[in-house]
């Protein structure tokens, strides 16, 4: 585990002195003189505990605290005050601002040591609890809530920037056949090995692989048109193919094969999406073009692009993608699912 960071922030430069003495050790650490330094540098780099005076030149520790609580990105990380008010009430507008801890000035060396440790123990297990919240048990890769998520985000990130946002969700092949045959455990692993394929083919590191459900993943692709999804979901399918993963029980092929549906979501420039589009209109074309693949004879990829305001049917815009050099690109219309 990287060392914790720690943001003191105090104008009197012979404290920040006392207790960087005092904290050394303990992590990283960095420090401002004052409240606009002080939001500027959480920004720039996350930390992990911050020390706060609450009387500083400029804006309070007070208003930097409640600002920092305002910020999802920094909601979780404690604040500790380190000033002179030791009035009750001081106390409580600092806890009421969002502070962990308080520690009154002039400050004893052990009892800030301490307290320190104390909340940075916090963080940690705050730390763990959240990845664990985020990630998929079987495949270490995010979970659907981790992708919900991800999903408001880079929609909204899309809107802002009118830069394209991607979606591919992919479905193994005849799985339950598969779990039949080779046995519950076996039918795990190779979720495990569809998922390392998919998480290999990515690129960068804004996109995101989740386990959707089941045996179904998804790939949210910022930033990311049509053909650049195509791109990523053939990589997928020629990993697979590489992989061989023999499946004796499938209709398809004589391995373990995927099919793709993609969705794109193209805004027409930066603003506010047109009304009526939402992010969920994303996964549903997505299930819908991942429909389109399996009644194509699966093993392929469809795609579907959200050009209207209006949901339509997927089928009409749907454009058929049979993935190259398969048993199943010399199928002409597979069977229905
Ligand atoms: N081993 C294992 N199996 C799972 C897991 N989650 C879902 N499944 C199984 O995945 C199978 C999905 O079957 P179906 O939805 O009928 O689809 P399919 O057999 O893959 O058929 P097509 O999708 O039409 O190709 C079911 O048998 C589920 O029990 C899991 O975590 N581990």
């Amino acid at each position: 585990m990287n060392a914790p960071e720690l943001l003191l922030v105090d104008d009197d430069p012979g404290m920040i002195q006392v207790m960087a003495g005092a904290l050394k050790g303990m992590g990283r650490i960095r420090f401002a003189m004052d409240g606009h330094q002080a939001l500027a540098k959480v920004h720039e780099h996350v930390p992990d505990l911050v020390l706060l005076d609450g009387d500083l030149p400029d804006i309070s520790g007070f208003e930097v605290c409640r600002r920092m609580k305002a910020d999802p990105a920094l909601a979780d990380v404690p604040v500790i005050f380190v000033t002179g008010y030791l009035e009750p009430a001081d106390e409580l507008r600092g806890l009421e601002a969002g502070a962990s801890d308080f520690i009154t000035k002039p400050i004893s060396e052990p009892l800030l040591v301490a307290r320190v440790r104390t909340q940075l123990r916090v963080k940690a297990l705050t730390d763990t609890l959240r990845a664990v919240a985020a990630t998929d048990g079987l495949t270490g890769q995010a979970n659907r809530r981790s992708f919900d998520e991800a999903l408001q985000r880079e929609w909204a990130r899309a809107n802002r920037t009118g830069q394209p946002l991607a979606l591919l969700m992919m479905d193994v092949d005849h799985f339950k056949a598969y779990n039949d045959h080779y046995g519950h455990p076996a039918g795990d692993d190779c979720l495990r090995r569809v998922a390392d394929a998919a998480s290999d083919s990515l690129r960068r590191p804004t996109d995101v692989l989740a386990r959707y459900g089941g045996e179904e993943f998804v790939v949210l692709l910022p930033n990311t048109d049509g053909s650049g999804a195509e791109d990523v979901a053939a990589r997928i399918q020629s990993r697979l193919r590489d992989a061989a993963l023999p499946h004796a029980t499938s209709q398809t092929a004589d391995h373990v094969t995927v099919s793709v549906g993609i969705a794109v979501y193209p805004p027409r420039s930066a603003g506010p999406a047109a009304p009526g589009l939402a992010p969920e209109r994303l996964t549903q074309a997505a299930d819908e073009a991942l429909y389109a693949a399996k009644q194509a004879g699966r093993d392929r990829t469809w795609r579907q692009d959200i050009l209207d305001a209006q949901p339509s049917p997927a089928a009409p815009g749907g454009c058929p993608l049979p993935s190259t050099d398969s048993p199943a690109t010399r199928d002409a219309q597979g069977s229905a699912a």
